[in-house]
């Protein structure tokens, strides 16, 4: 599936998906990009998060080729996406946020017509037909895109960054809007491809989807990248678990230093470890104050996020 393979005297290196060095990027005297370095290697499912606003789509257009660095370099499967721009953009597809589509052609013929452009013939049929199954346009094959649903045109646009059959695929919010059938759809079918060897690189606003899908996580903030790891150790190193307290008595002080909400007579504690559980439990035994409730809550990547992207949501500069 057009992996690519470097030779040296003593090992054979597989290129990485995509290698981001130095890269930044300046809007007048705005920088939307101040220094982001990336390496995804082939085959992962990668999510790349943060607020609107932190840079997600800057960089997917300049991996596409699309604009031009203010400094470092992009390459896709090896190849910089300046000096090989044909053979990076040929390993990549990307769906974008937006519904743009040429009206004149059926789905079928603006599948095959996007293939052409890359260079790709009638022995990428197969490829098509499974896209158009995979997307659930069986029964839409022969519809002119303009007379499409905006659900369908969706899928349309999605198998269109498809089907010239990239080992990359990078999707900008995909699900933004979309129902819960084509989602369901859209991430069995896109699993499907990752276990083929394809590589995913996947923006979203929807946590839990990059928390199920996704091995390895980038949070961007304002250009940067602020954190980077699997999705098990961010979860692990960042999240706090919740646990909410209904007491007879007042909480005794060592305690108030993981209090992160108090209402009425139920106070909710932020813990790293589970093992501060039996801590906590301890300090109150010793302090003889009863617990009428308690509850433990798991931390998802939504707490991750918003422990290190904070409060600062959207904000620039
Ligand atoms: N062509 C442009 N001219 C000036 N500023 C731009 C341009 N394109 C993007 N920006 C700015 O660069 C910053 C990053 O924008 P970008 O669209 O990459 O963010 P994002 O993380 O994709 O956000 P969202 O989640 O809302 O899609 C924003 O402050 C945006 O206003």
């Amino acid at each position: 599936m057009g992996f690519r393979f470097f030779w040296d005297s003593e090992r054979v290196c597989v290129a990485a998906a995509i290698e981001i060095t130095g890269i930044t990027k300046r809007f007048g005297d705005f920088e939307a990009l101040r220094g982001i370095d990336l390496q995804i290697e082939q085959g992962e499912f990668f999510a790349l998060l943060g607020p609107n606003g932190a840079g997600k789509s800057t960089l997917i257009s300049l991996m596409a080729g699309l604009q031009q660095a203010t400094t470092g370099q992009i390459r896709i499967m090896g190849h910089d996406v300046h000096t090989e721009y044909q053979r990076a953009r040929h390993a990549l597809g990307v769906v974008p946020q937006e519904l743009v589509f040429d009206p004149f052609f059926n789905v079928r013929e603006m599948l095959r017509f996007q293939a052409g452009y890359f260079g790709r013939g009638p022995e990428n049929d197969p490829w098509i037909d499974e896209v158009i199954e995979g997307l659930g346009l069986t029964d839409k094959a022969h519809t002119n895109m303009r007379k499409l649903s905006g659900g369908m045109k969706r899928r349309a646009l999605i198998a269109q960054a498809l089907a010239h059959k990239p080992p990359v695929i990078v999707l900008d919010e995909p699900t933004a809007g979309v129902d819960v059938e084509l989602r369901q759809m859209l991430w069995a079918f896109i699993q499907q491809l990752n276990q083929q060897g394809h590589t995913i690189i996947l923006t979203t606003h929807y946590l839990e989807e990059a928390e199920a899908l996704c091995q390895r996580v980038a949070m961007m903030k304002q250009g940067r990248i602020v954190a980077l790891d699997t999705t098990r150790a961010l979860l692990k190193n960042h999240a706090t678990k919740q646990l909410s307290l209904r007491l007879t008595g007042a909480l005794p002080p060592q305690l108030l230093s993981l209090v992160k909400q108090q209402q009425g007579d139920e106070v909710i504690l932020g813990l790293s470890e589970l093992t501060q559980v039996e801590t906590v439990l301890r300090v109150l035994r010793e302090a003889k104050v009863e617990i009428q409730d308690m509850q433990l809550q798991e931390a998802d990547l939504e707490d991750v996020f918003l422990n290190l992207v904070g409060n600062q949501q959207g904000a620039q500069g």
